[in-house]
């Protein structure tokens, strides 16, 4: 260590001799070990297939757990320097690919074997060596037997994912859990129902959405029920992380003047895409900052890193990230809400000067003093010949966030753009390639699109599934009873938090969208529903035609001869508005196959599965009559209408009837049964009442009025409705918005 470095770091010097030594195998649990990986030669292992690293340094770090928490995590990385014979940046960018979306797959029953040469095998990835250790496990090297790329497998161990996540529970409540802060829409990865993969949902809902160069592409998260492993199949970075930092140690293979400049304009360029579709990194360092064979520069580890609903919103409470590159205003226990955005610039600011000086701006010997000396101390920077570089350093590492300049001014930055002379490519060039999920925000854009009817109605399916919670499965047997009634608020929240993914995950695809559009548009313009999605209420079907209603069943059992087959029968009767269920249970499966998740596809064939082994005699206590959820806006009580329709079937002959003549007859027979009326006099019999009760009881008197008389079709098709929920204030607030 220089002697500026040691003036600079004030670190003392039983630290600095601190040589640990190398462990492969070390609990990363332990807080006094340290985790540190060796290979033969000092080659990089990814490398050593078929790219020897020629130009490669590669190092060790051996940081004791102690200090490297100052740099975030039990991080053990494979730690390379910049090579200087790489290609131009101007070539580099212009080679940029803004390739395509890629469908991140998602495996549940995964296994690991073992192969011939000896060699773990997960699916198709030969997991060659291991490359590196975070926190939750090892990362791999591993080749696609099929096409022989190489990908970067990391392996979580869920029992420590699990760990973490309880330990978020407390401290940061339900929406903070699991690696990634997911936003309001988080899966619930501690409920009896949640998959393995909800512990890192969040990071693998905010990779999936990415689509840029400068981030790493995570392709594929598997699961291996038999054991305490987790896998995320990255796209492999050959040339590892960026520099070494040490708390202790100045790296001394610092990158050039122009190298620095290529390596931080990749970075703002990715940083801005993060930024401009409201994701916050929070944990921005030259660790997390890995280099592809052509040395793009890739911004990995989004374990800590925050997604917004809103647009432009990046205001959190909460604090994350490595010390060290910790911005000031996070740097007190009770901090407020503060910028993301000026939080992720700082960090960029420290990981500039590292690259820059091999070192790091501020040093200090506890995390409490390392927080006070960032929050009140200056840097100092080393002798430097441009002018323009410690001008950007003094704005990036601008204490008050207000004044931190920001990513906009960053780029007509003289010394980033180099005086104009190499520009970064536009805004609009780098943040067009959309993100891929469809966010609740636009779910609302396309409800008020009322034109497009099929869109409303699958966003009304979805609703449904929103509706058919895990806290009311758990909690009832009833399909349609909807939620638990004492399911806490913030359950409660939770889920409709849960539909609102699945609606977003269901608009995704274009594809179900197009094939929804033949029939439902057809059913929608004929449909009294319609009329009633223009007024206030919304109104969901609750049940699928295949829970075979209870009036069916009997129907079916007393006729045996003089029907059609008992699904025919469902199919015509699906005729006009009653039609809706069938489709939605289409829907669903056309949604669980898009959403990916196989969790919810589990969780929705589980449904099924269930609904179809049921015996007779508890599928007829537990199904309930076809019907409809109305929703009052006002108050965010849903309803549910059972319909009672296909007890109005008519006479059929004991002839098997062409199909087209029993459709028109048993739709002939459920025209009268639009509950257009039934939701009008719902909507004034049960004005907003101050308790659930009372809501219910007047939900009932409605039905029992208007269903007096059974004889009369109509009025056979006005059962009394009743309470099954309400709607979380959010998705009222939403579903308001868009009426
Ligand atoms: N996509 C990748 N390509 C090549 N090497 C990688 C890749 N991802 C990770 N590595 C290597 O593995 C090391 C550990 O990565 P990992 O993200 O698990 O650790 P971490 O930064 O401590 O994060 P976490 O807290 O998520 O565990 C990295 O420093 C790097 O050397």
């Amino acid at each position: 260590m220089d002697s500026f470095v040691q003036a600079h770091s004030g670190i003392p010097p039983t630290i600095l001799q601190d040589d640990l030594p190398l462990d492969m195998d070390m609990d990363m649990d332990s807080n006094n070990t340290t985790t540190t990986l060796s290979f033969e030669n000092g080659i990089h292992p990814a490398m050593m297939d078929s790219n020897p690293p020629s130009t490669l340094t590669e190092t060790l770090s051996s940081f004791s757990s102690d200090r490297s928490s100052f740099l975030g995590s039990t991080s053990n990385n494979l730690l390379s320097t910049f090579s200087s014979t790489t290609s131009t940046p101007a070539s580099r960018r212009g080679s940029m690919q803004f390739t395509k979306p890629v469908e991140v797959r998602e495996t549940l029953d995964a296994s690991v074997t073992e192969n011939a040469d000896g060699l773990r095998q997960l699916k198709q990835y030969v997991l060659k060596r291991e490359i590196g250790r975070g926190a939750f496990g090892k990362v791999h090297h591993a080749v696609d037997e099929n096409t022989n790329i190489s990908y970067a497998v990391k392996e979580f161990s869920k029992a420590k994912l699990r760990k973490k996540d309880k330990a978020n529970l407390f401290k940061l409540g339900p929406r903070g859990r699991g690696r990634g802060r997911r936003g309001p829409e988080a899966p619930s990865p501690l409920s009896s129902e949640s998959s393995p993969l909800d512990l890192i949902r969040g990071e693998v809902a905010i990779l999936k959405k990415l689509h840029h160069p400068n981030i790493v592409k995570l392709y594929e998260v598997l699961d291996v029920s038999s054991d305490d492993s987790m896998y995320m199949v990255f796209e492999m970075c050959e040339k590892g992380v960026l520099m070494p930092v040490s708390l202790t140690e100045k790296c001394e293979d610092v990158f050039s003047d122009e190298d620095c400049r290529d390596v931080f304009q990749q970075m703002v360029l990715g940083i801005e895409y993060l930024h401009e579709h409201d994701i916050i990194h929070r944990d921005i360092k030259p660790d997390n900052l890995l280099r592809s064979e052509d040395e793009t520069v890739k911004i990995v580890d989004f374990g800590v890193s925050e997604m917004f609903n809103k647009k432009g919103d990046d205001m959190t409470k909460k604090s994350a990230g490595s010390p060290a590159f910790m911005a000031p205003e996070l740097c007190r226990h009770d901090h407020g809400e503060v910028s993301g955005r000026a939080t992720d610039i700082w960090s960029m600011g420290v990981t500039l000067y590292c690259i820059r000086y091999g070192l790091l701006p501020y040093i200090s010997e506890s995390i409490l003093e390392m927080h006070k000396v960032i929050r009140e101390e200056e840097y100092t920077i080393p002798p430097e010949n441009d002018q323009r570089f410690v001008d950007l350093i003094k704005k990036l590492l601008e204490k008050d966030p207000l004044k931190r300049i920001t990513i906009e001014q960053l780029r007509n930055d003289p010394w980033l753009t180099n005086d104009g002379k190499e520009p970064l490519i536009s805004k609009e060039e780098n943040t067009a390639n959309a993100v891929t999920e469809v966010t609740e925000e636009d779910l609302r854009g396309a409800i008020q699109k009322i034109g497009g009817l099929v869109t409303v109605f699958k966003a009304i399916a979805k609703f449904k599934r929103g509706i058919k919670s895990p806290v009311s499965r758990r909690s009832s047997t009833s399909t349609t009873a909807g939620r638990d009634e004492s399911a806490t608020e913030q359950e409660k929240m939770q889920d409709a938090d849960e539909s609102d993914a699945t609606i977003s995950q269901a608009m995704t695809s274009s594809d179900s969208t197009s094939e929804m559009s033949k029939d439902e548009v057809k059913e929608m313009s004929t449909s009294p529903l319609s009329s009633t999605l223009e007024s206030s209420l919304v109104h969901v079907s609750l049940e699928e035609t295949e829970d075979k209603s209870e009036s069916t069943k009997n129907q079916a059992d007393a006729e045996p001869t003089s029907h059609p087959p008992k699904q025919d029968i469902n199919e015509t009767a699906n005729e006009g508005i009653n039609e809706k269920p069938k489709d939605a249970a289409n829907e669903e499966t056309k949604v669980a196959a898009n959403e990916e998740t196989k969790d919810a596809v589990n969780e929705e064939s589980e449904d099924a599965v269930s609904d179809e082994t049921k015996d007779d005699k508890s599928a007829e206590e537990e199904a309930e009559p076809e019907g409809y959820q109305i929703c009052d806006m006002k108050t965010g009580m849903c309803y549910w209408v059972p319909s009672k329709k296909v007890k109005t079937t008519p006479p059929v002959s004991t002839a098997e009837e062409p199909m087209e003549d029993v459709e028109e007859k048993v739709s002939e027979t459920i025209q009268p049964s639009a509950p257009t009326i039934q939701v009008a006099s719902v909507e004034h019999a049960t004005a907003p009442s101050s308790t659930d009760a009372s809501h219910q009881d007047d939900a009932s008197s409605v039905g029992q009025s208007s269903s007096s008389g059974a004889s009369s079709p109509t009025q056979s098709l006005a059962p009394g409705p009743r309470l099954v929920g309400k709607l979380s204030r959010e998705r009222l607030a939403m579903f308001e918005k868009s009426a």
